[in-house]
């Protein structure tokens, strides 16, 4: 029997919004949750998370801040009509929703309907009113079972693509700036636990993918229909990750990329020098208590305190990929202290041997601030740094020991940094990189802009590119991947462009 149903979930959108995604009408499964695509077997989710390279959004709020941070505006065509279950075939009687409350606010610049009923809808009902037509993409309804998860990445991909923000832009902030930043975007209700719960993931995920590209899986075959990553492999050939935790938020960020992975399935073993309950930071006490007591009722899980350098080593040797959580923003000094030093150098022998390396915000032993790298320093082959960069990653050299650098966008800054425009919170991340941003002191800026660029010319974003390995390769032959010891050795208190 069909029933009317009325719209009653609240569209998304905001004055940044570049593009509107409209359903039909949301399910029995989104309206029991008062959120869209709800159902856990629609795909919508997981392709828009593929096309941006995310982890899955969880919750609500991390769904919200998906698609406010990349200028997607969600709604649906009807605000009530007559449906049967959540069959689209059967909808009747449509009143549309007043659309036209989205454009008044943002400057939509297209608009797609998530599959064949919602396109026809809008067609029939929008269009004319809106003066804009619309495209129709497959839809990410299990029903729709023809259509496989990588046929609907590619077309939500090839579709949203030229409309929707890329993290490439983000801004650069000093150390002390994202300190303030974290605290405003606290207050404006994304608590610093969740900001390290997103850290951790986005990790696991950046972490998985680069295990992927390690064991040579087919492209196309990263994203199967369950999005299990690898979950086809069998148990002895899966990867394995060993994550290395100090005792402030950057190992907050391990322990929670520690158990993402081991809840995905994943072999993992924490290292840590002290347990969670003697955590003295927080959110990191929290998230680690949190994790370790996961982590303990997984089999393919293991934690190991103060190891002596045999057992580091062992662990070590029997990992594909390392996470390095041991120091993040809040590291100080010219050396590394006891024991993280020698971990460090474990690691990077390691990482000689094939071992790969992400560093958790910034590598191990790099100010963040400066770029200059402590004795010892962690080299990573690839840096995932939270929510903005940092100055140090930028500079010429630090690529050595960064790798490739990617931002994970925890949050939605944007209004946050356009706010603070006028107190000269943000610089930008390279000249030409946006224009959102002010600083106090333009020389500084400039020649800050002027390393950026610098940097990003020469910043290698695939190691395994035989063409961008010979362009990073220095005047001298230096290869900032290979750990021969640079000759002569770029100092970073050397500024080059003086
Ligand atoms: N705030 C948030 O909500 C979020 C924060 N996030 C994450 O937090 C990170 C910043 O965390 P943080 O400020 O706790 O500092 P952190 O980098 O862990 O370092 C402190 C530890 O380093 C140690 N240490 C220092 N110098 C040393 C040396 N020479 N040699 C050896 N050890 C040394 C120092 O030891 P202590 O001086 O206490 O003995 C202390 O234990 C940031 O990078 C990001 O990853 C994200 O999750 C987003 C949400
Ligand atoms: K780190």
């Amino acid at each position: 029997m069909p029933s009317t149903i009325e719209h009653t979930i609240e569209p998304v959108f905001d004055k940044r919004s570049r593009v509107l995604v409209l359903g039909s009408i949301p399910s029995p499964k989104s309206r029991e949750q008062g959120f869209f695509y709800g159902h856990p077997q629609n795909r919508f989710w997981r392709a828009l998370a593929a096309v941006f390279d995310e982890p899955v959004p969880r919750t609500v709020e991390d769904k919200k801040d998906l698609l406010l941070r990349r200028g997607i505006a969600l709604w649906d065509v009807a605000a009530s009509c007559e449906i049967e279950g959540a069959s689209d075939a059967s909808i009747r009687n449509v009143v549309p929703n007043n659309l036209k409350l989205i454009l008044e606010t943002a400057d939509i610049q297209a608009v797609f309907c998530t599959g064949a009923k919602a396109g026809q809808l809008y067609a029939r009902l929008c269009e004319k009113d809106l003066g804009m037509p619309a495209a129709t993409l497959p839809s990410t309804s299990p029903a729709n079972a023809k259509t496989t998860l990588p046929q609907l990445v590619q077309a939500y991909r090839n579709a949203l693509s030229p409309y929707t923000a890329s993290s490439e832009n983000a801004p650069v902030l000093d150390v002390a700036d994202v300190v303030r930043l974290e605290r405003e975007i606290a207050k404006r209700g994304t608590p610093l636990a969740l900001l390290m719960e997103r850290a951790g993931c986005f990790l696991a995920h950046r972490a998985q993918r680069m295990a992927e590209k390690q064991i040579s899986i087919e492209e196309n075959a990263l994203l199967n229909e369950n999005d299990q990553i690898m979950d086809n492999a069998r148990p002895e050939d899966r990867p394995r990750f060993i994550v290395l935790c100090g005792n402030g938020n950057n190992g907050g960020d391990g322990w929670v990329a520690a158990r993402d992975l081991a809840e995905n399935g994943q072999h993992v073993t924490v290292v840590c020098n002290v347990m969670p309950n003697e955590i003295s930071a927080q959110p990191a006490r929290d998230a680690a208590q949190a994790a370790k007591r996961v982590l303990e009722t997984l089999p393919h899980a293991l934690i190991l305190a103060t190891p002596t350098q045999e057992q580091l080593h062992e662990a070590l040797s029997q990992a594909d990929v390392c996470i390095d959580a041991l120091l993040g923003t809040g590291f100080e000094g010219s050396h590394v202290r006891p024991p993280f030093d020698a971990w460090i150098a474990a690691a990077n022998e390691q990482r000689a041997r094939g071992m790969l390396t992400i560093a958790a915000d910034v590598p191990s032993g790099l100010s963040a601030q400066t770029g200059k790298a402590a004795t010892p320093c962690v080299k990573a082959d690839e840096t995932v740094t939270m929510i903005v960069s940092k100055p140090g990653l930028e500079t010429p050299f630090a690529f050595a020991f960064c790798g490739t650098v990617s931002v994970a966008p925890l949050a939605y800054i944007d209004p946050i940094l356009d706010e603070k425009k006028e107190s000269a919170l943000a610089k930008p991340r390279a000249a030409s990189a946006n224009d959102r941003t002010l600083d106090e002191n333009d020389e500084k800026a400039a020649a800050s802009d002027k390393r950026t660029a610098h940097a990003e010319a020469k910043r290698p974003t695939d190691r395994n590119n035989e063409f961008l390995r010979a362009e990073a390769e220095d005047d001298d032959g230096y290869d900032p991947y290979s750990d021969r010891r640079p000759e002569p050795e770029p100092l970073f208190q050397r500024d080059p462009w003086s």
